[in-house]
């Protein structure tokens, strides 16, 4: 088995391991067998990583003698939908399960999150375990439990927390992972140094191109850092009654780009995240508590290594201020009408507020949204 590093999130009853490591797939079946019972276990993929990885742990249930099935659906956003949760659990009920079937989310943050919600809905909870595939879902959605689907009315309004009781994630699937992917992952890795790891966002700006580049000591360094701290907060606040609304850093902004598009892919969710980290540091300049150097210093660095900081920059979109503010009223962070923003004084510093100049946010809007 090769060396891997094992995190642990810490929940009352529910605590489990993140393990992290290159080349951790080809074992698979040693990894799951402490949670797979005779049931069996049923594998949701979507149509890319069906092609690239999974023979190679259906290979590794097989050598581990347990039994497994698998549920592949189209790959993309598109795939979080009523639809698509529909055909998933009437397959997956078809294969005939029992409550100790366990399920595996293969696959990006779309499988993650529809692959759980699936679990917890299922005979009312069937356990699960996240083998995420993309550099977004290693470093943050298959760890923390938030799983769900899209609706017309916004982005995932519809789910469920539910932990997995395992992360497995191989660094080297990332290989296989299309540079744009890539990118839209680092821009969540990027999140953790802005929210409260001044440090991270240091290290990241002498090490972002060997991060994406290669499966070396620098990406597992990142991996790990950022599991590390989505872990610390999870523990800390499971459901996001405090603290852990501060991971929503750019994306009360980012979701509204998103939901506009209609989630078609024309703006990934890591793209919409880096472009709303951009906005709120950009309001919150404008409004006197952060410097507006670190702003510059944020653009320039997703800039630096590829990542979309503008919604302009989003072609032959013409993007209708009004409607765009009108899809922040469906935030998870509203309460009593009103949203809780995740503000900064810099890099950082982070902090959650309902404090919000709304004509200085709209400007920082439309910045964002004119190309110049
Ligand atoms: N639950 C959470 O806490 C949380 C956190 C962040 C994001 N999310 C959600 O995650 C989703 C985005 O996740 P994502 O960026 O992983 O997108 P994704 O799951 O769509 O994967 C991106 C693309 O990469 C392909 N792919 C996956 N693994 C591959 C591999 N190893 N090699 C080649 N291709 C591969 C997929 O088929 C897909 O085309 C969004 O829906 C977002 O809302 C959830
Ligand atoms: O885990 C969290 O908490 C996050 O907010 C992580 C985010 O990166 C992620 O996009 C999450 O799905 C957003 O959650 P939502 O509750 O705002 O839909
Ligand atoms: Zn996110």
């Amino acid at each position: 088995m090769t060396r891997a590093e094992t995190l642990r999130v810490e929940l009352d009853d529910r605590s489990y391991d993140i393990v992290i490591g290159s080349g951790l797939l080809p074992d698979t079946g040693k990894y799951v067998a402490p949670f797979a019972r005779a049931a069996g276990v049923v594998i949701l993929t979507d149509s890319n990583v069906e092609k690239l990885h999974l023979l190679t742990v259906e290979a590794s249930l097989e050598a581990a003698g347990i039994p497994h099935r698998s549920v592949v659906v189209p790959a993309g956003e598109a795939s979080k939908s009523f639809a698509s949760f529909e055909s998933v659990v009437e397959q997956i009920l078809a294969f005939g399960i029992e409550r100790s079937t366990l399920i595996i989310a293969l696959g990006g943050g779309v499988i993650g999150d529809l692959g759980g919600y699936v679990a917890a809905s299922l005979l009312r909870g069937l356990d699960f375990v996240q083998i995420p595939t993309t550099l977004l879902s290693q470093v943050d959605s298959s760890v923390g439990g938030k799983t769900g689907i899209n609706s017309k009315s916004g982005k995932n309004l519809v789910g469920a927390f539910h932990q997995p009781r395992l992360v497995l994630a191989d660094t080297a699937v990332l290989d296989t992972l299309p540079k744009r992917e890539m990118l839209a992952g680092y821009a969540e890795v990027a999140k953790y140094g802005l929210i409260d790891e001044p440090d991270f966002f240091d290290w990241l700006e002498n090490n972002a191109e060997a991060v994406i580049a290669r499966d070396g000591a620098e990406r597992k360094h990142a991996v790990y850092r950022s599991c590390a701290a989505k872990a610390r907060v999870v523990s800390q606040d499971e459901r996001e009654s405090g603290k852990r609304a501060l991971l929503n850093l750019g994306h009360t902004f980012g979701h509204a780009f998103e939901a506009e598009l209609g989630y078609d892919g024309r703006l990934l969710h890591g793209e919409a995240v880096a472009i709303g980290m951009v906005i709120a540091h950009d309001v919150c300049a404008a409004m006197g508590m952060a410097p507006a150097q670190d702003t510059t210093r944020l653009m320039n660095h997703l800039q630096a290594v590829g990542l979309p900081v503008r919604a302009s920059q989003v072609s032959g979109v013409h993007w209708d201020i009004d409607r765009l503010i009108g899809h922040m009223s469906h935030d998870k962070k509203v309460r009593d009408g009103q949203i809780t923003f995740v503000m900064t004084r810099g890099i950082g510093k982070a902090f959650t507020s309902r404090e919000m100049d709304v004509g200085k946010m709209r400007a920082a809007i439309s910045r964002s949204c004119r190309a110049d």
